[in-house]
């Protein structure tokens, strides 16, 4: 059945046709996202939601969203979507870097200017008929110090177009070196210096904890006098309170803002103060940023639905549509490696280190990682996937490590899983042959060659005569159908293990039988998702 999604937001109807084109089921209804009891009514028929900032995607939405793959966000900035809970549920978050950066940095230089010159209130007197010239008294933005804070892909676009106008550039980025700031031609200063030099401030960070309200009350009062604010980022950044206050008291000589710490906004402690200019989040507001952000989700949410491919997700490393083609084999491999070792353990994980030979090592690695602890994690929570598990695997304090080798033996390469627990160390060691078939290769240390089946069952024993007849005998006479029979021993009349996969689930009775002859140490019955 093809893959249905929801457009919940205003996007461009670009996005609509490309899901058309690539088969997948589109409903396209640009006002339900504001709907929040609707949409968490219909969210349960949906594999992925393309959406812009109106859409809410909360808690609830998401309990209610039993099919929901991606969440697709036709521009940059996730704060409306509770990505923690969508992680847990399985739900990739993805947003388009890119598309609409260009677009939101020429609406901060446009309000930059607009507030330097008045244009706004000159526009508004103006055609009320005043020609009130000498009011309108601006200021040059030529040799003026411009501080952005945040310098991503937005700020570094404005510093460069600030640069054009002549203007002295600082940033503050803690993230970033002072030699990459360079390059994006500006300064790295402290925020306290920014504050202290800037006659423009323009913010450009993501709304975070660490930045809410970077503009405080107390950052605010140490600014130049005189200084002009520019938010074209998101609101929550600034104490708009403080800020109003500010620039009543004339220390601030004007502000714009595009986003508010609360939007819609129909009321704001800005509004009507002077030399305040105010655009109804507008920053992404252009034809081109539009089209741009709407065929990029668009094409993004319909190749992962289709394909598996994976990019700019925000809670799962990229896989490329070439990579997903390539490594698909490998991450069912990986899946079926942790699914193994997690169904023979019921003791807490404290550590899986993961060994990647050969071909293994040279692909893309934080992908399988994730397929690996999945499949660890879906013996105790079948729901969970490769976005959900990492998550899991951190709340249950779960060390991940990872080794890559060149190719140490016969195999072109293999991937091999170790977990620790408080009692033992448990491993199993896996390759894809030619054929595509994931193939265990290893177990406890003893080599084998076993194809994975839906069903199978796992003994171990001591090497002694008699137990393939037990097996066989015990599974004949029950109706159990072998399909695959995988023996391999350490030494002779060592440690011994059977893999054997079968055609259907091994019953609880037979397993009882085969627990009672007293041969095996362990008869462990195992499903994987061979699908
Ligand atoms: N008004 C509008 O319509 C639009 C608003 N936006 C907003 O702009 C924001 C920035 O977008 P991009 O530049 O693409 O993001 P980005 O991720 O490329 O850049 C953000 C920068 O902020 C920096 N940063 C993070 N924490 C910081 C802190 N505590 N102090 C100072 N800097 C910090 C990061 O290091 C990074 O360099 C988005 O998150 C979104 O909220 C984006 C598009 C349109
Ligand atoms: O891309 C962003 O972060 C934006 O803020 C743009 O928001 P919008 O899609 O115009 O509602």
């Amino acid at each position: 059945m093809a893959p249905k999604v929801l457009v919940s937001d205003k996007l461009s109807e670009t996005a609509v046709q490309i899901f058309r084109d690539r088969g997948i089921d589109v409903d396209f209804m640009p006002d339900v996202g504001k709907d929040k009891e609707k949409l968490a009514e219909i969210i349960g028929q949906y594999d992925g939601l393309a959406i812009r900032s109106a859409t809410k995607v909360t808690e609830t939405i998401l309990a209610n969203a039993h099919k929901l793959k991606v969440i697709g966000r036709a521009g940059i900035g996730t704060d409306n979507i509770d990505k923690p809970a969508a992680s847990k549920k399985g739900v990739i978050v993805m947003n388009t870097p890119f598309g609409n950066m260009v677009t939101t940095a020429e609406h901060a230089i446009a309000m930059m200017f607009a507030v330097a010159r008045q244009i706004p209130d000159a526009n508004a007197s103006t055609h009320a008929g005043k020609w009130e010239k000498s009011k309108f008294m601006g200021s040059e933005l030529t040799n003026k110090t411009l501080g952005i804070i945040g310098i991503g892909n937005i700020g570094s676009v404005v510093a460069d177009r600030a640069r054009g106008l002549k203007m002295k550039v600082i940033a503050y980025d803690p993230t970033l070196s002072a030699e990459k700031i360079a390059e994006k031609g500006a300064e790295k200063v402290e925020l306290d210096d920014l504050l202290a030099r800037a006659d423009f401030i323009t913010l450009h960070t993501p709304l975070l904890e660490a930045t809410r309200n970077i503009l405080s009350r107390d950052a605010l009062a140490r600014t130049k006098k005189g200084v002009r604010i520019v938010n074209c980022a998101r609101g929550g950044l600034v104490d708009e309170e403080a800020l109003a206050e500010l620039l009543k008291s004339g220390h601030v000589a004007g502000a714009a803002f595009d986003v508010f710490s609360v939007e819609p906004a129909t009321d704001n402690v800005l509004f009507n103060l002077p030399n305040v200019v105010c655009t109804p989040h507008l920053g992404a507001a252009t034809t081109e940023a539009q089209e741009n952000v709407a065929l990029q989700v668009a094409e993004q949410m319909s190749n992962y639905l289709l394909t598996g491919a994976v990019e700019n997700a925000l809670n799962m490393p990229s896989v490329t549509a070439e990579e997903a083609k390539v490594m698909g084999p490998w991450i069912k491999l990986a899946d079926h490696l942790g699914a193994f070792i997690g169904q023979l353990t019921d003791e807490p994980i404290k550590a899986i280190n993961i060994l990647y030979d050969g071909e293994a090592s040279t692909m893309n690695l934080e992908a399988l990682n994730c397929a690996v602890v999945s499949g660890i994690m879906k013996a105790t929570n079948p729901d969970v996937n490769m976005v959900s598990a990492p998550v899991m695997a951190k709340e249950r304090g779960v060390q991940i490590s990872t080794t890559s080798q060149d190719q140490s033996g016969a195999f072109e390469g293999y991937i091999k899983v170790t977990v620790v627990t408080d009692k033992r160390e448990r491993s199993i060691a896996g390759t894809v042959f030619s054929d595509d078939k994931p193939r265990f290769i290893q177990i406890k240390g003893i080599n084998i060659d076993a194809e994975v089946g839906a069903h199978m069952l796992y003994t171990t024993n001591k090497d002694v005569p008699g137990i393939i007849g037990t097996l066989g005998q015990t599974m004949g006479e029950n109706g159990v159908n072998i399909a695959n029979f995988t023996l391999g021993r350490n030494k002779a009349g060592g440690d011994a293990i059977a893999l054997l996969y079968v055609d259907a689930p091994v019953p609880d009775p037979v397993l009882a039988k085969l627990k009672d002859t007293g041969l095996f140490q362990q008869v462990q019955p195992l499903e994987f998702d061979v699908a």
